[in-house]
């Protein structure tokens, strides 16, 4: 048979040819498409594999190196048990020196991350800044040889910060972030590198280069995250001192399960500037960078050290706002506002008793406690999820291109970020309907995506107007702070947060109005929480997980959070530091 075509002829045989080279170049295109996807796969596999060699030879070499420098048990745990206040008259009056502080806590951080897997590599120029320290004549900086421990994603010359990720290995950094260098500039050693969750936008502590961190009061129990290896190194002793970031929890959540303190300040209050997120460019709800510690005393010692004319000449960005030390001594009566309850999932009995023995504390000190209700916190979820996965999460799949997915990442990134939207929709269904729980539903379909600019203004608009209702709300109580849980819950086993992600809304909340939150650990879970979490109301999937995964927790830590206007730090910091001495008082006359 022949066809004609305008002006040539082609016969079957060449049809059949041209079929036979259109079928062979689209399966040599196709195996090359397929090669090439496992040839990179194979490659990401070999670089994060050496990658995680390195880090465990470089904790090695500095365990090896420490067993001959290192300091005497007895002296190394003087040192270790300092509070903040203690260690830094100590070394500012020459009592310490601070190459002996930084072996301490060297030595004491190489001997928990054995098991706890909290550092991610030592940082070798310690040594010599501290010596440099142990020679310097004249007046000292407030950090004087105090060592700090920083979340992988603070940026440190020639570093990598991958936030766990494969694409970002072997990618030194050619500078100090702005934090790092003034926290150097005030004397202080960074010393240790911690680890986080593969993106850090899960509250889990695992990724597949540096692997999981546990719990310090309970290795079966995650540290909760993403500044996962710093609430755990501080919760061990291994650092008196730590940074880390925080867009949903990720300092809160942390120290709430390691028992540590924390603040996350207003997001401007200090710099962000050069700390790794996967989405920089989602500025609605952004990262807040602050600090993890022992004590309120290192808080506050963190912030008076930062708020000064280096950070805000380094990075013009940042109010030249000094730490206000008037408001932070400030003795006046305040009228705080506290829930229990946050009006998505209850909190669990000890997380509960938490807020009530901070509430009677402060009633104690003269204070005025008035109930508070968070006003719509489905909206608060809602427009978090609308302004931290924007894009439709392409920025995460984008950066997650051909690496390994960790298991404790898997559902989430496959539900949030991979899914399509209908089959969003389809799991939004079934938590509505299975799960009892409407809310869901929005976030997931929030993550599908704003889908175009008058609609992402539409999200602007919101997001001010939750923000002023908000407001309004404290204004008509007259409040001028809130106490409420540290999380809905204490630490649970090792992978589970994604069956309670809902839980998130106890902090993401102060993220989302952009309000200053510290976190102070005041109890522990006691045998009559565990009894009381029976009676624990499971209506939702999320709240029946609470319960189930909450079981054996007793002597667990639970924090309660401490939230101003704001730019109110100092307040924040106030009142954590008159509930401290409280507790503190009370254990010394019980
Ligand atoms: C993953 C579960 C899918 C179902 C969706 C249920 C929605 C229920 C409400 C939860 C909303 C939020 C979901 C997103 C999870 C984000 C967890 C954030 C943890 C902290 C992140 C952080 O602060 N990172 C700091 C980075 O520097």
């Amino acid at each position: 048979m022949k066809f004609k075509f305008s002006s040539f002829e082609v016969d079957d045989g060449m049809l059949h040819s041209a079929a036979v080279i259109t079928a062979a170049t689209f399966s040599c295109l196709m195996s090359g498409f397929v090669l090439q996807n496992i040839w990179r796969k194979y490659i990401v596999r070999q670089r994060i594999k050496r990658r995680r060699e390195e880090s465990k030879l470089s904790i090695q070499k500095m365990g090896d190196y420490l067993m001959q420098h290192g300091l005497s048990v007895d002296k190394r745990n003087i040192i270790l048990d300092m509070p903040m206040a203690e260690l830094q008259r100590k070394l500012q009056n020459g009592s310490l020196k601070a190459l002996d502080v930084l072996r301490a806590y060297q030595s004491k951080a190489i001997e928990v991350t054995k098991d706890l897997n909290c550092v991610v590599e030592p940082i070798w120029e310690a040594e010599e800044q501290a010596i440099a320290c142990d020679f310097m004549t004249g007046k000292k900086s407030p950090l004087h040889g105090i060592p700090v421990s920083l979340k992988e994603n603070y940026h440190v010359q020639g570093y990598d910060s991958t936030g766990g990720m494969a694409k970002f290995i072997d990618c030194p950094q050619p500078d100090d972030n702005v934090i790092v260098k003034t926290l150097k500039e005030q004397g202080a050693i960074p010393f240790m590198r911690t680890n986080l969750p593969q993106t850090m936008m899960v509250y889990e502590s695992s990724n597949p280069i540096y692997g999981e961190t546990r719990n310090p009061h309970d290795p079966k129990r995650g540290p909760g995250g993403s500044s996962s290896g710093e609430g755990c190194l501080i919760g061990a002793g291994g650092s008196v001192l730590g940074f880390g970031t925080d867009i949903g929890g990720s300092l809160r959540i942390p120290a709430h399960m390691c028992g540590v303190c924390c603040l996350k300040p207003t997001v401007g209050r200090i710099s962000t500037e050069g700390t790794h997120e996967v989405h920089k460019g989602a500025t609605l709800v952004p990262g807040a960078t602050g600090p993890l510690s022992r004590d309120v005393d290192g808080l506050v010692l963190a912030m008076k050290s930062l708020l000064v004319s280096h950070m805000f000449e380094l990075d013009r960005s940042v109010p030249p706002i000094p730490f206000r030390p008037e408001i932070y001594e400030d003795h006046r009566p305040l009228r705080i506002g506290y829930f229990h309850d946050i009006g998505y999932m209850p909190s669990v009995p000890a997380c509960e008793r938490g807020v009530r023995e901070v509430r009677e504390i402060l009633e104690k000190n003269g204070h005025t406690l008035i109930e508070f209700k968070v006003p719509r916190v489905d909206k608060a979820l809602e427009l978090f999820a609308q302004c931290v996965f924007g894009d439709g999460c392409k920025t995460f799949t984008d950066a997650l291109k051909y690496d390994v997915v960790d298991p404790s990442f898997k559902l989430t990134y496959f539900l949030i970020h991979q899914a399509p939207e209908w089959l969003k929709r389809v799991a939004g269904f079934f938590y509505r309907t299975v799960g009892h729980d409407p809310i869901p539903k929005k976030v997931l379909v929030a993550a599908a995506g704003i889908k175009s600019v008058s609609k992402w203004w539409g999200v602007v608009e919101d997001l001010q107007a939750y923000r002023k209702k908000f407001e309004m709300e404290m204004r008509a109580n007259k409040l001028d702070a809130i106490i409420s849980p540290g999380f809905a819950y204490a630490a649970i086993p090792l992978g589970k947060a994604f069956l309670t992600v809902g839980a998130v809304a106890y902090t993401n909340l102060y993220n989302v109005i952009n309000y200053p939150a510290g976190s102070l650990p005041v109890t522990k879970v006691t045998e009559e929480d565990e009894k009381l979490l029976e009676n624990y109301p499971t209506k939702t999937l999320y709240a029946k997980n609470i319960k189930k995964l909450s079981k054996g927790s007793v002597g667990l830590p639970i924090n309660v959070q401490f939230v101003a206007p704001p730019y109110q730090e100092e307040l924040v910091l106030r009142l954590m530091k008159e509930v401290e001495t409280s507790i503190k008082l009370g254990e010394r006359h019980s």
